[in-house]
């Protein structure tokens, strides 16, 4: 048995089937440019007889994705069959794939036809699409309730039709991974020519277990599997493919199979669909929810810190996570405290952190996750006491439409009076020329923010400024707040220039 397995994609077609989901053509080519990077093997871009929409999708993937299959949808009928292939026709590598149901609770009240009519609508179907196409699947909706005999000889006819893929759907998501594994042994045993096919496995999330039947499955011998990126699609959804393949990548020693895969770009494709599709993909979610490697506890950080394996089975680089793991909250410890603050370039001595980090835990009680803007206040405001090279002593502004802006300063510098004036582009930037002028130090504005802090006309103005040397990388950010926003904005500046000269003397 080959110990390769088959990545289908059903993002575009089951995956489009989640309520309030619709994706345009460009949407979905967007997307299938994406799968054909993430290395999926089969794209099933939609149901072509659906809509002209859905059509024209499918026709634009088939045309203009290359390097995967493209897979069209189709019932077993001419119709169905002609559509798809329609629209498939300009693929690199095409496949029809034909359904059609199987168990009893489907024959009786859903297509209202006996087993024998079903198997010969199968067959005859698949002998259709062959015409068009070598490649044809056939899947046996809610195959996981149908009588398993029955369902086998189904399966054998479609192989002797033509058949290439053989598809086994836990349509309604009602098996579990033991049931489901001994299920698929019994078909590979029973049915006539299964050797010939590949055996593919289709499972939904009802009962919360479509990647873990998925992954019993193939240790039974499937070697094809079907889901979507993020576990999107009808009702409770898809298997999560990119939970599949991790299954399969991180437990090699258990399974010792291979998929062509790109895991690299897992969490970029997440982020496209999510953002495409609308449906937020849960913090906690396997592989690509926000906090899937994130670290809150002391005591797991400290062990990251010391050794990532202690507490990750996967490297996040892996998934094509590149942002810091450890989020700082009230359960941190000091190992994880110092660390972020080494990434923020403090240096603090043992009595320094042992006091930032006291007052660190305290903030913490009070807020859920600490920012590095946080930290930076933390360290600068209460820590570090920066000497105030200089203080402002004045300011006057000349501004309005028909001036150029200009401010005059005065700058206080331990008991020296330095005074200058600056035009700029506006009053803000003429008082911060007049700043650098006076100070001698060339700085560049990286970032500039203003928030009232209490509300009507005599608000607060509360000014955040971001600044570097021009010839330096580190950023230093200083603060300010008066009534008046200019007087705020140039503390702020001050205070910011006054922490760039004391790490500078
Ligand atoms: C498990 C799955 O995910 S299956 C795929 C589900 N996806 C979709 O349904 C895609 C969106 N569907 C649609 O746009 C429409 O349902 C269409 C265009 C496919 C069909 O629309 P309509 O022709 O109006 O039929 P409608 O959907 O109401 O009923 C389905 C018909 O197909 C029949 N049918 C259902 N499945 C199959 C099948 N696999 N093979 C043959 N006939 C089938 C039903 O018995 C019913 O036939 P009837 O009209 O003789 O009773
Ligand atoms: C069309 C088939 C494969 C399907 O989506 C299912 O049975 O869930
Ligand atoms: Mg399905």
């Amino acid at each position: 048995m080959q110990n390769r397995v088959y990545i289908f994609d059903t993002t575009l077609r089951d995956g489009e089937q989640s309520p309030g989901v619709s994706l345009n053509m460009n949407e979905k080519l967007q997307i299938a440019r994406q799968l054909a990077r993430l290395g999926v093997d089969i794209i099933e871009a939609g149901f072509p007889i659906t809509s002209p929409g859905d059509f024209a999708a499918v026709q634009a993937v088939a045309r203009e994705v290359k390097g995967v299959t493209v897979a069209g949808l189709a019932r077993a009928n001419f119709k169905d069959i002609d559509r798809a292939w329609e629209a498939l026709l300009d693929a690199e590598q095409a496949r029809i794939h034909v359904f059609i149901a199987t168990s009893d609770i489907h024959l009786k009240y859903k297509l209202r036809k006996d087993r024998e009519q079903v198997l010969a609508a199968a067959v005859e179907a698949v002998k259709y699409a062959k015409k068009y196409t070598s490649d044809v699947e056939f899947s046996a909706e809610d195959a996981s309730r149908s009588d398993v005999d029955y369902l086998c000889r189904v399966f054998g006819e479609v192989i002797k039709a033509g058949a290439t893929v053989i598809n086994v759907p836990d349509t309604v998501g009602y098996t579990t991974p033991e049931e489901y594994a001994r299920f698929i042994q019994t078909i590979m045993e029973k049915t006539p020519g299964m050797e010939k096919a590949v055996l593919s496995v289709h499972c939904h999330d009802d009962l919360g277990m479509a990647v873990a039947n998925s992954l019993a499955a193939v240790g039974a011998g499937a070697r094809q599997v079907e889901g979507t990126i993020n576990g999107i699609g009808e009702r409770a959804g898809n298997a999560a493919l990119e939970e599949v393949v991790m299954g399969l990548y991180t437990r090699k020693d258990r399974y010792g199979l291979t998929t062509g895969f790109n895991t690299r770009e897992i969490f970029r494709t997440s982020r496209l669909i999510s953002s495409l599709t609308g449906m937020p993909v849960h913090p906690n979610k396997a592989v690509v929810g926000k906090n899937a490697f994130a670290h809150e506890s002391g005591i797991h950080q400290d062990g990251v810190l010391k050794e990532r394996t202690t507490y990750e089975i996967m490297n996040p680089e892996l998934v094509g996570i590149t942002a810091g793991n450890l989020v700082l909250g009230k359960h941190s410890g000091r190992h994880a405290f110092r660390n972020r603050l080494t990434e923020l370039g403090y240096e603090l001595n043992d009595e320094e952190l042992n006091l930032a980090f006291g007052r660190f835990k305290a903030l913490a009680d009070k807020k859920k996750e600490i920012t590095d803007h946080d930290l930076q206040a933390l360290v600068e405001d209460e820590i570090r006491h920066v000497p105030e090279t200089y203080v402002l002593e004045y300011l006057h502004i000349s501004s309005g439409t028909t001036v150029v802006p200009t401010a005059t300063l005065g700058l206080r510098a331990g008991d020296k009076l330095k005074e200058d004036a600056a035009c700029g582009d506006g009053p803000v930037d003429a008082i911060y020329n007049t700043v650098d002028k006076i100070t001698g130090v060339s700085c560049t504005l990286v970032n500039y923010a203003i928030n009232a802090i209490t509300a009507g006309k005599d608000a607060l103005g509360d000014v955040t400024v971001k600044l570097r040397k021009a010839d330096q990388e580190k950023v230093y950010t200083g603060r300010g707040v008066s009534t008046d926003i200019l007087e705020a904005s140039a503390k702020a500046y001050v205070n910011a220039v006054n922490k760039l000269m004391y790490d500078n003397k």
